[in-house]
């Protein structure tokens, strides 16, 4: 009997340890000898979370748009690809921070109706300070995106819990309540989850909740997006989100990029790259996420450029860029 392959979609606002998760998961299925597969989404024209993940799973890319608007269309294709060329076990959508999954979710079950593909969970990560900090607000594009993405989660993963104090935990618990009252909701540091949860999110049968969401949650007509495009058809709020993609031409000086990365406007919100320092052997991955830095060491497999992607709302790309051309 031909089998139906669980699809799981990662969504998150940027930052929130979607590719830490996913890296998890991976690991985790492969050492139950099955077979995963990825589809990446990034926003940027480079992906660097697909180095991460490294090579040793099927991935399919899906890179400068959002999956949920722009480039949906060819989710379908690109779910069958995988089906057809890698037949793997499970499929994993991580989408780009900025995307509202409600249309991700659309995507894959127009698709399952020409496959044997079932879409079993929507995972949202949280970063649990970023939360806090927009729920005091309770306005702006973030935070709605986050609400809707925190709605239409079956699971949560309220993450990176070593940023807040433990007495929050309750707090953020009901904001998130507020939102979404039948997900599982797991605090975490790291993305560190019991990672059998897969098997019982294998295990779902979707279509009850998906009914539920279609009923209660879904305003397909009245939800916002923080990205570029041109579709008419929702209320999009876009023209706001930018990247900026820099390639080094050389090494530069370690001190003088975390001056640079201190200093960036906080429109910024999200910048990742693959770093080469004249003052240090090795290469990096550099990665910066709502204000916390983290620089790790990387041997790249072939040949892979020195490239910083920077990710916000409004900022100058001029500026950063004579910024980083000046180190
Ligand atoms: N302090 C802290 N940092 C974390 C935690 N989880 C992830 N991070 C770090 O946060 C940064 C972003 O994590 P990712 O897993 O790449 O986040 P993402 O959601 O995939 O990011 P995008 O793909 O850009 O949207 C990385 O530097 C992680 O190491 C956590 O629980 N605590």
């Amino acid at each position: 009997m031909e089998l139906i392959i669980p699809i799981h979609i990662i969504s998150g606002f940027l930052g929130s340890g979607k590719t830490t998760l996913l890296k998890k998961a991976l690991d985790y299925y492969k050492e139950s000898g099955k077979k995963p597969a990825v589809i990446m989404n990034e926003i940027g024209d480079v992906n660097l979370d697909g180095l991460i993940l490294g090579e040793t799973v099927p991935m399919e890319e899906m890179l400068s748009g959002c999956i949920c608007c722009t480039i949906r269309g060819d989710l379908g294709m690109t779910i069958q690809g995988l089906y057809q060329d890698h037949q793997p076990d499970v499929i994993f959508i991580e989408s780009t921070g900025v995307a509202n999954p409600m249309e991700i979710m659309d995507g894959v079950t127009e698709a399952s109706l020409l496959m044997k593909i079932a879409l079993k969970s929507i995972i949202t990560l949280v970063d649990a300070r970023h939360l806090l900090e927009l729920s005091q607000k309770k306005s702006g594009k973030t935070f709605r995106l986050m609400r809707d993405q925190i709605r239409c989660a079956n699971a949560i993963i309220l993450n990176k819990m070593d940023q807040v104090s433990s007495g929050e935990l309750q707090g953020l618990e009901s904001i998130i309540r507020e939102w979404n009252v039948f997900a599982a909701i797991y605090p975490t540091v790291y993305s560190e989850i019991d990672i059998q949860l897969f098997d019982e999110l294998d295990d779902i049968t979707w279509d009850r909740k998906q009914d539920q969401l279609h009923e209660t949650e879904h305003e397909p007509h009245n939800h916002e997006h923080m990205h570029d495009h041109n579709d008419k058809k929702h209320h999009h709020s876009h023209d706001h989100v930018m990247v900026y993609t820099h390639y080094f031409e050389r090494a530069i000086q370690s001190e003088a990029f975390d001056q640079l990365i201190k200093e960036l406007p906080k429109e910024v919100y999200r910048a990742k790259g693959i770093m080469e320092f004249k003052d240090k052997e090795s290469r990096f991955l550099f990665q910066y996420a709502y204000r916390q830095t983290e620089l790790i060491k990387i041997t790249p497999q072939g040949k892979v450029p020195n490239v910083a992607v920077f990710i916000g709302e409004n900022f100058s790309k001029e500026a950063i860029k004579l910024a980083l051309d000046k180190l």
